[in-house]
């Protein structure tokens, strides 16, 4: 990052830092014994922490480190056992609190309770975790091997990090990268006095030598660097006082053109005001390129689909139901998948996958503005700048050999994700109107953060709207495959149980709308959206909710490819005589048909069965409009599966003199008493399923303040309890942000 005054000055002193560890160490130390070597190792489920292990990869350079990188999961490209450099982890989390799919194997090791308690002495680490404070287990993935490692007696170099995707990663992954570099100087300063005071083995001193020699390497480059920094610097602050000059210049001409004198005008997301437009700026070094993409006018072979459909099942959809009236804020619908033909088997509770593609008027609107209309059938052939300075570059595998460019913008790159600052970075070096660049540079940089959080991360804009924002800006499709993260599959909660409905599989969703802000027209989200559409000829209106007859069935169903997640614990418990409480307010209440259908059908089966009690707490705006599987759900209640229905409606005005609970929180503390008896006298279990950003969070507190009232416990105490139920997988989310 950075190239302004300050930093440019620090960090061409910090090339010569290992020789400038604090003054206990200098004397001791000799340069060439302080190696510049460190590891990086990732967890990630979305490319978020692979993204940001490779930011720190690219630094490291310029710091005048040498790193190595890896996944987690290649477990032959190191070993932690015999690791004698720091090394740094930057790890995701997923599902409600686990670590990603790739670090379990990873957390499966370290987890052994045969490790002895100074298995990992030897290693130094620093440990970033990213999350989002809309899941309850913020940052869990990380905070799991962080506490291990601990455990087994590694050395933490640095504090650990906790980034919040809620309200961005940058305001934690920047200061933290940051100060990563003096601590990474510091430990290998450290380490090299431990070696030296007798600690060194004949491996470490090779690898010593090598290393300094690298270093040597690294500090050369590292001067070029920060040379070039400074040309940049000087440049830049030049093109920042031109630019704001004509900032305010063009902002005085808007002023008298419109005929205000007086009325100022608004920062938007293609113009600031000052102090920003006025400011000098640090930018993030420029991203190296490392793609060439060469567009072949070739016939395609194969089905260049495949690669991406790989472990997907491609299954027809035979029935959608609107469950919503039309007149409700949010139009659910109900799907139903005929999976009578595929080997897909799962429990009520489980989640899967599904593939959705871009926007056909999207990309069509992309490739006119990458102007490759009339390549949109070539393949699309990668290959690796021969001389790219990214370390670890490697051409995306989502993108399979003999793709044509039409297909790999229309399912394998997220085209809706929200731009990087690095991505902006970029866009910079292809536009050509002075003002349109000083603004993106502005989008990408420290100062300009603010304006980055309000006019790309909160709007939720996409690179078609930055590339409308900004007309001169005309980046190349190598950029574009660069910077854009791998489109990837929605998850849903089925709502049915196989037992109930063999071959079938049922989800709900609701239409997510983006209303039209400055910075975008209005739209649909994309997968839910595209469903919409794609469900329209057979779509079932509100209140009709019978199966399509054999005439009116239409001859060919729409198809989606769908594959199931693995690994839920989102499951009833094994023990039918437990009681259990479910929350699933609007779509939420998903799973808890599953759960309620699998019961009606074991009871059918085995009229002894004797089931706990069965509370389950509903909630939407309307009664009329938005009641959810009312039906449905007055049915289990008549057989006595449910054995209490609480709903509430948060926008009918009550009839009743006492006021009633407006949301599921409300509801559950008018029940406080059965609850906590549920939970901690009868060992029950407790499900939520819904929205994580409101809901999911006042529901937790509602369930404090109950164990707190209840048993007179104060709130750290209770908050104690909670954090034990959900230990002991009693208190299970099926959570979304
Ligand atoms: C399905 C899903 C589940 C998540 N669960 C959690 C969670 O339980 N706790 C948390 O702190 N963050 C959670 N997150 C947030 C991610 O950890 C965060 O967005 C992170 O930046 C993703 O990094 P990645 O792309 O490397 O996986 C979840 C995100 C998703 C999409």
């Amino acid at each position: 990052m950075v190239v302004i005054c300050f930093r440019v000055i620090s960090r061409y002193v910090s090339q010569r830092r290992p020789y400038c560890v604090p003054g206990r160490l200098l004397s001791t130390v000799m340069p060439s014994e302080v190696t510049s070597r460190f590891l990086i190792l990732y967890g990630s489920q979305r490319g978020q922490a692979q993204s940001i292990a490779e930011e720190i990869l690219e630094q490291a350079k310029e710091h005048g480190f040498v790193a190595d990188i890896s996944c987690l999961s290649q477990a032959d490209k190191y070993n932690l056992e015999k690791e004698t450099n720091p090394v740094v982890f930057v790890v995701s989390t997923t599902g409600d609190g686990e670590p990603p799919d790739t670090a379990l194997k990873f957390v499966q090791k370290i987890k052994n309770k045969s490790l002895s308690r100074d298995h990992y002495a030897h290693l130094h680490y620093a440990l970033l975790a990213l999350g989002d404070t809309n899941y309850q287990n913020f940052c869990n993935g990380g905070k799991t091997i962080d506490r291990r490692l601990q455990e087994l007696g590694a050395k933490r170099f640095y504090a650990t990090g906790h980034a919040d995707d809620g309200v961005g990663l940058e305001i934690v992954v920047e200061p933290w990268i940051e100060g990563l570099w003096e601590a990474i100087r510091e430990a290998l300063a450290e380490m090299a006095q431990s070696n030296q005071q007798g600690f060194a083995s004949p491996e470490s001193a090779q690898s010593s030598n090598v290393e300094s020699a690298a270093q040597e390497n690294a500090e050369s480059t590292g001067l070029e660097v920060n040379l070039h920094l400074m040309k940049l610097r000087e440049s830049d602050s030049q093109t920042s006082k031109q630019v704001a000059s004509s900032a305010s210049e063009r902002a005085e001409t808007e002023l008298k053109a419109v005929g205000a004198t007086t009325a100022p005008l608004e920062a938007s997301l293609m113009r600031s005001l000052p102090p920003l437009s006025e400011s000098a700026l640090s930018v993030p070094a420029l991203p190296p390129p490392y793609l060439n993409v060469c567009l072949v006018d070739a016939p395609v072979e194969q089905d260049s689909t495949s690669c991406i459909k790989e472990a997907f099942q491609e299954v027809p959809i035979s029935k959608a139901v609107q469950l919503t009236r039309g007149d409700a804020v949010k139009t659910a619908i109900l799907l139903e998948l005929d999976i009578s033909d595929q080997h897909f088997v799962y429990q009520p509770g489980d989640s899967f996958d599904v593939l959705c593609p871009n926007s056909p008027s999207e990309v069509e609107e992309l490739l006119q503005r990458l102007k490759l209309t009339e390549q949109r059938n070539c393949c699309v052939e990668l290959q690796l700048h021969k001389d790219t300075k990214k370390k670890a570059a490697q051409i995306p595998a989502y993108i399979s050999e003999k793709s044509v460019l039409q297909h790999v913008l229309t399912w394998c790159l997220e085209i809706r994700s929200v731009p990087k600052k690095a991505f902006i970075r970029a866009l910079v070096e292809h536009t050509e109107k002075g003002d349109e660049k000083r603004r993106l540079q502005e989008l990408c940089s420290k100062q300009g953060s603010a304006d980055y959080n309000r006019f790309v991360r909160d709007p939720n804009v996409c690179i078609l709207d930055l590339l409308r924002a900004f007309p001169s800006c005309s980046p190349p499709l190598s950029l574009l495959i660069e910077h854009l993260p791998k489109l990837q599959p929605r998850s849903y909660s089925a709502a049915s149980s196989s037992l109930y409905q063999p071959g079938k599989l049922h989800f709900v969703f609701n239409i997510v709308e983006f209303p039209a802000c400055p910075e975008h027209p209005e739209r649909r989200g994309l997968c839910t959206g595209w469903l919409a559409d794609l469900v329209s000829p057979i779509l079932q209106p509100y209140g009709k909710t019978q199966a399509p007859t054999e005439s009116s069935a239409p001859l060919s169903l729409p198809k989606v490819n769908v594959r199931l997640r693995p690994g839920s614990s989102f499951r009833l418990p094994s023990d039918n005589s437990l009681p259990v409480v479910m929350v699933g307010p609007g779509t939420g209440v998903a799973p808890f048909i599953g759960f309620l259908q699998q019961r009606e059908k074991e009871l059918e089966e085995n009229q002894e069965a004797a089931f706990g009690e069965t509370w389950l707490f509903f909630g939407c705006r309307h009664k009329d409009r938005e009641f959810l599987f009312r039906e449905e759900l007055e049915r289990f209640v008549g057989k006595g599966i449910l054995t209490h229905l609480k709903v509430c409606f948060s926008r009918d005005v009550s009839e009743e003199s006492e006021p009633s609970p407006r949301y599921v929180q409300h509801n559950l503390l008018l029940h406080s008493k059965h609850i906590a008896n549920i939970l901690l006298k009868e060992k029950g279990y407790f499900y939520v399923c819904g929205d994580a950003k409101n809901m999911a969070k006042d529901v937790n507190d509602a369930l404090v303040e109950i164990i707190g009232t209840e048993l007179q416990m104060d709130k750290l105490e209770s908050m104690k309890t909670v954090a034990d139920l959900r230990e002991e997988k009693r208190y299970l989310q099926d959570i979304w942000a």
